[in-house]
């Protein structure tokens, strides 16, 4: 066919034009690192020639274009432009050969329908095989011709194996993704999203946008990603480098907040140094306290209560004199900055400067020339009065002279916490010093607070809050002040909320987050789960109790069996060996309690599988919460979490050492380069990738089937296929293969059980096995 001959000697131009930019990226790299400038500039230019280098290097023969635009009318009349992931130069100073997904031309490609073309005669999508152009699918929008949903280069891409961490999807932005990727900078925005709706990716996809758009706006403050937790920000984490954006700082909200996991929790450490008279019923009604926005009204007035009211001058002596400020004038300094609402440090800074320059007033009415020295003299000579009335903290003193110190919360808590709930968060006894203070995950965010208000954090440009349903209040709000002066997008499904805080209206939610005004956004197409599965699941979420539209799916394939299995891990292992018969990865999702078990099961039966969390076997586990997701309570939280506060030390408790559910930070649990730890066979970083059959059929099937003998096993074993996963940890993450075992316990295991039941039924690409005993608590489509 000599048009797709064409199209493929324009592939070779291509690649020889990236070649040479390689070449000219290589020797900019040589000469920028001559070049001299101001440090940080010589160091982001090397930075950025470097990352343009490597990633050009990486791979100048991948698909340098995916689309081609022909104009027939407007400001493009009669051009035609091929879309690549990122701009190809041809000649120096001549047109690119390849135009960015991101540039304002390219929109149309994403956005064209034969109701309104844009301005385009034809459009052209690419398939490729590996790296070989395979050939091309045009539409005439000009003649009306629009495949819409029935392009087949779109589902095969959306279809295609997933294998490897989460992939860009620029190929097959929809329109109402990109709708949302290219809202501007100053814009907040919220995607409501169902499972699979491509939140994630519409979020990336808006960062590598907006650090494109607004790259000069963006360069000091930078984009935040925040996930749910390291497993799911190691998924993601392919997507922006693969964008050409590597300096994208990506974490959690417990990272920002500095708690960390600490190693073998659960075996001889222990909630905060007060707790230890409490049940452990008593400390997750702490952390739930602890999370709520009043909190944060208590910590201010707690802070501010150090601000006394001046009750003597301030006198210094300076040689032969002694320079006097009237008790009077001191408490005006006082109140007036403290009207001023600045940060307490700023306050502090100003009392000082405001009294210094009193001074240097007499001084110069008695004839005298002050200096600088002088003045440092002077303001060294106010520093003790200043101690008295505006003393110098830290964030975690404030906390802990605060909950060590009844008489204090009573104070700081008076019509905002009652009487019971300032008894549930008050330590018994004050710690004998900071460093002996096991803080907990929930004292983290008190700290920030605190910290926020003693002086505001580092701001970013943007931030992408992922998973945003389940922050609590007072997350939310430490969030907000690293957005203050940007935009964010939050991102979430208030049906997948799991913690016990979790978000049950999207206003609610971004007025915690600062942004009272973002527009709300739904998304409702979901291209992960098979329309079967997602029937499925808009069963489940009628009783969900939340106000969220349903999802219907782009995918006409996939298949979803549930069989009532007499044993059910012989069921299980028989599920299991069904799927290592297909193509792609395998995840068995079970309740966190069954999984010592079902993790015995697999290995008796020879299956090599992949556990994302260690275990702790010696204990069933009973954790009700998400990992990392400072859950209260169940002592992931108030006991298992410890955080960076200042080097604390944590102190053992022997009352909780025997009776905390093992599962919840294991002793890897938390490698410090984001991918899992491995425990028993050890074949993935990543619990996700799916590795779906490609092949396209149409009309999946739903099926309920008997008890399964066992399957041939036409597999390798398992190798680096089967990844074990507690429910808790499925959040974020897709498999081809999905087994959910008994997902009844699933339901029960918490208070949200229902919707952590939802999430876990829609991770599948391609096909869901439920493999129960007792009754599920679902209906099934027949
Ligand atoms: N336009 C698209 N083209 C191709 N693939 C897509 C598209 N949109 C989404 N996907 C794919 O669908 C899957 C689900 O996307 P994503 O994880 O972003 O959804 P989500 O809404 O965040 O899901 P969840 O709520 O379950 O976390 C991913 O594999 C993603 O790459």
């Amino acid at each position: 066919m000599a048009e797709l001959d064409d199209e493929r000697a324009y592939v070779m131009r291509c690649r020889e034009a990236l070649r040479a930019m390689l070449d000219g990226a290589r020797h900019n790299v040589i000469v920028g690192e001559r070049v001299a400038g101001d440090r940080y500039s010589a160091e982001r230019l090397g930075r950025h020639l470097k990352s343009l280098a490597k990633e050009l290097g990486e791979e100048p023969d991948g698909p340098p274009f995916f689309g081609r635009l022909d104009f027939a009318t407007g400001d493009h009349r009669g051009r035609r432009y091929y879309i690549g992931r990122r701009h190809i130069s041809g000649q120096p100073g001549g047109q690119p050969i390849v135009i960015d997904w991101r540039a304002p031309v390219s929109r149309a490609f994403y956005r064209a329908s034969a109701r309104d073309p844009l301005g385009i005669a034809r459009r052209r999508r690419f398939g490729w095989s590996e790296s070989v152009l395979s050939g091309f699918e045009d539409e005439r929008l000009d003649r009306g011709e629009d495949l819409g949903e029935t392009s087949r280069i779109v589902a095969t891409e959306i279809e295609r194996p997933r294998v490897g961490p989460m992939r860009d999807i620029v190929a097959t932005i929809q329109p109402e993704q990109d709708d949302l990727v290219r809202s501007g900078l100053d814009e907040s925005l919220c995607v409501q999203g169902a499972p699979g709706t491509g939140k994630t990716a519409v979020g990336l996809h808006r960062a590598a946008y907006l650090l494109y758009a607004y790259r000069q706006r963006l360069e000091r403050g930078g984009v935040l990603v925040l996930g749910p937790n390291r497993a799911f920000l190691g998924y993601i984490s392919a997507v922006l480098p693969a964008l050409g954006e590597v300096d994208v700082e990506q974490t959690t909200v417990d990272r920002i907040l500095g708690v960390r996991v600490p190693p073998h929790v659960g075996r001889n450490t222990v909630g905060s140094a007060g707790t230890s008279s409490h049940s452990l019923g008593e400390v997750d009604r702490a952390a739930s306290i602890k999370h709520d926005a009043r909190m944060a009204e208590v910590l201010r007035r707690a802070l501010y209560a150090r601000v006394r009211k001046p009750n003597e001058p301030v006198v210094v002596a300076d040689g032969s004199y002694r320079w006097r400020i009237p008790e009077e004038d001191f408490r005006r300094v006082v109140d007036d900055t403290r009207r001023e609402a600045t940060t307490y440090s700023v306050g502090r800074e100003r009392v000082l400067s405001r009294l210094a320059a009193l001074l240097r007033r007499q001084a110069e009415i008695r004839g005298r020339s002050p200096n600088a020295a002088w003045e440092r003299k002077m303001e060294r000579a106010v520093a003790p009065f200043l101690a008295v009335v505006w003393p110098a903290v830290r964030a975690e003193q404030v906390v802990a002279d605060l909950l060590g110190d009844t008489s204090a919360l009573a104070k700081a808590a008076d019509g905002l916490l009652t009487p019971e709930e300032q008894t549930a968060i008050a330590w018994p006894s004050p710690p004998r010093s900071l460093k002996r203070v096991a803080w907990t995950a929930a004292d983290a965010v008190l700290i920030d607070e605190v910290a926020g208000l003693l002086e505001r954090p580092r701001g970013y440009g943007h931030v992408i809050v992922d998973e945003a349903q389940d922050l609590s209040p007072m997350q939310c709000r430490a969030v907000a002040r690293r957005s203050a002066h940007g935009s964010v997008t939050v991102l979430g499904d208030l049906a997948q909320g799991t913690t016990p805080w979790s978000a049950r209206n999207w206003p609610d939610q971004l007025a915690h987050l600062g942004k009272p005004d973002a527009r709300v956004v739904a998304l409702t197409t979901g291209y992960r789960v098979p329309s079967m599965v997602v029937a499925m699941a808009n069963r489940l979420l009628s009783v969900l109790g939340v106000d969220v539209p349903q999802t219907r799916s782009f995918r006409s394939d996939g298949q979803l069996r549930t069989q009532r299995a007499d044993g059910l891990h012989r069921a299980t292992v028989a599920a299991v060996r069904d799927a290592l018969s297909h193509e792609g990865s395998i995840a068995v999702i079970a309740a966190d309690a069954r999984l010592p078990t079902l993790v015995a099961d697999l290995s008796a039966a020879g299956i090599a599988h992949t556990e994302p969390f260690g275990l702790d076997r010696a204990q069933p586990a009973t954790g009700t919460h998400d990992r990392e997701e400072n859950p209260p309570g169940n002592n992931t939280s108030e006991a298992a979490h410890a955080i960076w506060a200042g080097g604390g030390d944590r102190v053992a408790d022997p009352r909780t050492s025997h009776d905390r559910p093992r599962l919840d930070v294991p002793a890897t649990a938390d490698p410090p380069d984001g991918t899992l730890p491995k425990v028993q066979e050890r074949h993935s970083a990543l619990p996700s990738p799916t590795h779906a059959d490609s092949s396209r059929r149409p009309g999946g099937t739903a099926q309920t089937v008997p008890p399964q003998p066992h399957t041939p096993d036409r597999s390798d074993g398992g190798h680096g296929r089967v990844t074990v996963l507690p429910a808790t940890l499925a959040k974020g993450l897709e498999f081809d293969h999905v087994v959910v075992v008994e997902p009844a316990e699933i339901a029960e295991a918490e208070e949200r059980g229902l919707n952590r039941l939802y999430v876990v039924l829609t991770r599948a690409v391609s096909r869901l096995d439920i493999v129960h005993l007792r009754d599920l608590p679902i209906s099934v489509p027949s």
